[in-house]
């Protein structure tokens, strides 16, 4: 812009210098020629850059002159000079200027191209002679500015006056250097002729000659008066034609000085658009830039997410491996648990079965004697006790009567008066292991009223008797086993009384209450149960308390004379066990019944499945220590003696004790390596089980990954493609407005009317995406000049090159190369499209060089080869044949032909009206399929 307004400048400041120098030319011819100048303008003329000022020294007042007329303001000056703006210099010219003085106006330019100031003050002749002293003083010039040709110092002076008094003055121009010639030799001449007419006034002295001198001068001057007023004229007519030229120049230059403000103003709007767009460019680099480079940091995590990908689907490979191996193993172990269940459950028969022997060594009926303590009233009586507890070891006890022993008995246990319950049970415990077994147990006592059955069966709170302590095992030994067995327990509480049976246990069963009979009936398989008995489910022992009070709460009750609250009826407990295997799921139904009884038929008959067979029985025979119930104790003693002499065989017990303890040793050592087993099976368990949770968290992890690689690929995917749309508008954009641009450059300035018309303006997105646009006829390209202000902007209709860098869209589908032979086949179909589809994703995805691109184009080339050749391939060349034909086949319109063979088969019936074309189309199908293998006119051939 700079550059360009210096130019101008130079271009239009030659005008200026010029009209100064043929100012400068014309006052001095003037002022020689004609030395009587009706008002001398004794004043000097200041040209500056912007104006010419006309200067009066006397009065000290300046005139500008008039830049449309011409002509200073007051009428005292013709002379004057117009400058209407700082690049645009117009000359006026005055009426005297002759024209030739224009034509060295340009050398002279060219060679001084400076403004200067003329000082005419002294150097004309007229001037006010009051002002006498200022003839004296030297005209000058001075420059006001200069080009490297001329030094500031340069100055152009006019001659000194003529030392001649009669003589007007004769400003004469001098100039300091070499570039005065013009004006010196003006003034050379104006001398020769001032000294001629010198000359000839020195040889006439007289008055004749003075006369004719007179005349002669009069003659002359009125010729010259003559051809000054026809000069004058002359100059007057050139003057309006050239005021009048002058006018048009000046209109002509207004307007193209409007023009180029309005120019200005425009390329001013275009270089602050211009810098707006660099502006725009730059920012969208650098958000280029910082795609480019999120999109490096996206590739560069997707590639790692994808080696961490890799890396797990390696680890989960290997866990899968491991697994297997894993898998392979638990199956081992499986199979070895099962082994080892069999094994242990072999075990368990087996110890069952030996632990049965044992206590058939022991006696399947065991009795245990108790002896109650003297109670405080047989104390205060001084009772003598009857028993000699004090030589009690091994089961024997002796009865003293009078002071000597009288008869030793000898039992599986004996427990004195010192005996506690917890005594009591230990010896008990056991017959519940047998119980949880299958084992029918059968736990009772027998003795004299007072004796303490009721105390050693059920006890009290604080001293709990054998029937809490017994379930209290039951439900201990149910907690061990478990994981291997379920067990179900139920308790029924009943009282025999007066040869009836009583349900303690049912509602309304309070003494003395009319309850619903119960008899003992016999089942299928020779079981004894009471129908209708109430059975109490337990689940714990706070339960089983519960359940036994309450029996205990509604039991018949009386006095004897020795027990004050004596139960007077048979009490039985039956605890209901049922067993279920966890893994096999068997169910067994066994029961262990306990009680206190007398010696009656009912209750025998209810304790006869718990008193034979299988069963245990265990007896407690309740002895009184008192001396006064020693025949009631014998015959109890007695009674016991026998039960446990008849029940034990003397075979039994004579077996060989190094074999039970055998047996017992293997006993042993299979419950060790159960409960190794076992120990070794929960740890693998425990293993497989981690094992399975780190499987799991890795599986879950591998597709959390997977999952972000997908989002990854999608976000990368969709940011590529804004980025490409945007670069691509914003590219289309720049280029246009680069054409503009170049189009305004070079645009000639001339008015120029045009006819306007709508140009729609296609961007490369819409062209892409709806390629029929592109297929709009285009206007032809303009030639010739081109209108500033036209009312439609002109936009090209190409579109912006694409770069290389970026990922254009594959023209493919629309520019693949297709050969006319392919040209005629329907479009594609879905999977087809799909698969360009496919390519085209795929080249959108990967191809981001100029290489690849080209390699995707082939590809999408050859997908879209390969897709058309697969849709002539699966038209068979039959249904292609028919198609061509122009003959519509179904496969219902088809008749049956029978083959050679007799085998019933399609045949196509075509006739020769019904395949349609000519007779040279059907040969050259013919030709076709017989190229393909096919001959559709072999009659009976089995297509
Ligand atoms: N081993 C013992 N230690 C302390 N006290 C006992 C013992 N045995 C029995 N007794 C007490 O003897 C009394 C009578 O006992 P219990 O009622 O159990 O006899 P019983 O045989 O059930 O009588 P009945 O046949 O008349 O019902 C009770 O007060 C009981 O507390």
């Amino acid at each position: 812009m700079e550059e360009d307004q210096n130019h101008h400048h130079h271009q239009w400041a030659d005008p200026l210098l010029l009209t100064d120098v043929s100012l400068q030319q014309r006052i001095s011819h003037q002022y020689n020629s004609q030395n009587q100048i009706a008002s001398p303008p004794r004043s000097h003329f200041v040209a500056m850059a912007d104006s010419v000022f006309h200067h009066d020294p006397d009065d000290g007042t300046s005139w500008q002159n008039d830049p449309i007329s011409n002509e200073l303001v007051d009428g005292k000056s013709m002379l004057g000079f117009s400058l209407t703006s700082p690049d645009l210099v117009i000359c006026g010219g005055s009426p005297e200027i002759p024209k030739s003085s224009y034509g060295e106006s340009p050398e002279f330019s060219e060679r001084i191209q400076c403004s200067f100031e003329v000082s005419l003050e002294n150097g004309i002749k007229g001037s006010d002679d009051n002002n006498g002293s200022h003839k004296n003083k030297t005209p000058s010039v001075r420059f006001s500015s200069f080009n490297k040709e001329f030094s500031p110092e340069s100055s152009l002076e006019l001659l000194p006056p003529s030392t001649m008094p009669e003589q007007d003055p004769v400003p004469v121009v001098s100039i300091n250097e070499d570039y005065r010639e013009p004006m010196l030799l003006e003034a050379k001449r104006f001398s020769q002729l001032e000294e001629c007419e010198s000359t000839k006034d020195s040889g006439e002295r007289g008055v004749k000659g003075d006369y004719e001198r007179l005349k002669m001068s009069y003659e002359c001057q009125k010729k010259e008066l003559t051809e000054a007023k026809r000069t004058l004229e002359e100059l007057k007519r050139e003057n309006q034609l050239k005021n009048k030229e002058y006018q048009e120049t000046w209109k002509s230059l207004q307007e193209l000085q409007n023009e180029l403000m309005r120019k200005s103003m425009h390329v001013g709007s275009l270089a602050f658009a211009i810098e707006g767009q660099v502006k725009e460019k730059s920012r969208w680099f650098s958000s280029l830039r910082d795609l480019t480079r999120r999109l490096k940091i996206m590739k560069m995590e997707h590639i790692n997410l994808f080696e961490e990908a890799l890396a797990y689907k390696k680890c989960a490979a290997e866990i899968s491996e491991a697994s297997s191996t894993i898998q392979s193993k638990i199956n081992h172990q499986v199979q070895l648990y099962e082994h080892l269940k069999i094994k242990f459950i072999e075990g368990t028969k087996e110890r069952k079965e030996l632990y049965n022997k044992v206590l058939e060594l022991k006696g399947n009926i065991r009795v245990f004697c108790r002896c109650r303590p003297l109670n405080s009233e047989e104390t205060a009586a001084g009772s003598v006790m009857a028993v000699d507890f004090e030589s009690v070891r091994d089961g024997e006890l002796t009865v003293i009567s009078n002071g000597a022993p009288k008869k030793t008995f000898k039992f599986d246990a004996v427990f004195g008066p010192q005996a506690d319950q917890v005594d009591v049970f230990q010896d008990t415990a056991p017959f519940a292991n047998s119980v949880l077994d299958g084992y029918n147990v059968c736990i009772f006592a027998y003795g004299q009223t007072g004796t303490g059955k009721t105390f050693t069966m059920e006890g009290t709170k604080e001293a709990r008797g054998v029937n809490f302590r017994t379930l209290e095992e039951l439900f201990r030994i149910i907690k061990e086993r478990e994981k291997l067995y379920r067990y179900d327990i139920s308790v029924s509480v009943l009282e025999v009384y007066n040869e009836q049976i009583r349900d303690l246990l049912a509602v309304g069963s309070q003494p003395g209450a009319v309850s619903k009979r119960l008899e003992v009936r016999q089942a299928g398989e020779g079981m004894h149960h009471v129908p209708g008995l109430v059975e109490a489910h337990v689940n714990n022992i706070s339960e089983v308390w519960e359940v036994l009070q309450t029996g205990s709460n509604v039991r018949a009750v009386g006095s004897t004379n020795a027990n004050e609250h004596s139960s007077r009826s048979h009490c039985m407990h039956c605890v209901m066990v049922r067993r279920e295997l966890v893994e096999w799921g068997m169910h067994k139904e066994q029961a262990m019944a306990s009680g206190s009884s007398r010696k009656n038929s009912k209750l025998t008959h209810l304790l006869q499945d718990s008193l034979g067979g299988d069963s245990k029985t265990l007896m407690f025979v309740q002895i009184s220590p008192n001396e006064n119930d020693l025949s009631e104790t014998l015959c109890s003693l007695n009674f016991a003696s026998r039960v446990r002499g008849i029940e034990l065989g003397a075979a039994k017990k004579q077996l060989d004790t190094s074999e039970l303890l055998r047996y017992k040793q293997m006993v042993e050592k299979t419950k060790q390596e159960l409960k190794s087993r076992d120990v070794q099976s929960k740890r693998m368990e425990d293993t497989i089980h981690g094992l399975d949770l780190k499987l799991k968290d890795k599986d879950l992890k591998i597709k959390s990954l997977q999952d972000k690689v997908k989002e990854l690929e999608t976000q990368l995917l969709v940011e590529r493609k804004l980025a490409r749309q945007h670069v691509d508008t914003k590219i289309a954009e720049q280029h246009l407005k680069q054409q503009q641009q170049e189009e305004l450059k070079y645009c000639t300035i001339e008015a120029t009317t045009w006819k306007s018309f709508a140009i729609k303006v296609i961007s490369p997105i819409e062209k892409e995406n709806n390629p029929e646009m592109t297929e709009q006829p285009r206007l032809p390209n303009r030639t010739g000049r081109a209108s500033l202000c036209t009312a439609v902007r002109r936009i090209p209709l190409t579109s912006a090159p694409r770069r290389n860098s970026l990922i254009p869209l594959p023209s493919a589908p629309t520019s693949a190369p297709l050969t006319p032979a392919l040209l005629p086949l329907p479009p594609c179909e879905v999977d087809e499209k799909e698969e360009i589809d496919e390519c085209l994703t795929e080249q959108v995805i990967h191809c981001n060089s100029p290489k690849v691109i080209k390699s995707e184009s082939k590809k999408l080339s050859s997908a879209l080869r390969r897709s058309l050749q697969k849709k002539m391939q699966r038209k068979s060349p039959m249904q292609q044949h028919f198609r061509r034909g122009g003959v519509n086949v179904g496969m219902q319109q088809l008749r049956v032909s029978i083959g050679s063979r007799g085998r019933m088969a399609h045949r196509v019936l075509l006739g020769a009206g019904r395949r349609g074309g000519t007779k040279e189309i059907h040969q050259k199908q013919n030709q076709k399929e017989k190229e393909r293998g096919w001959n559709i006119g072999t009659a009976g051939r089995i297509i």
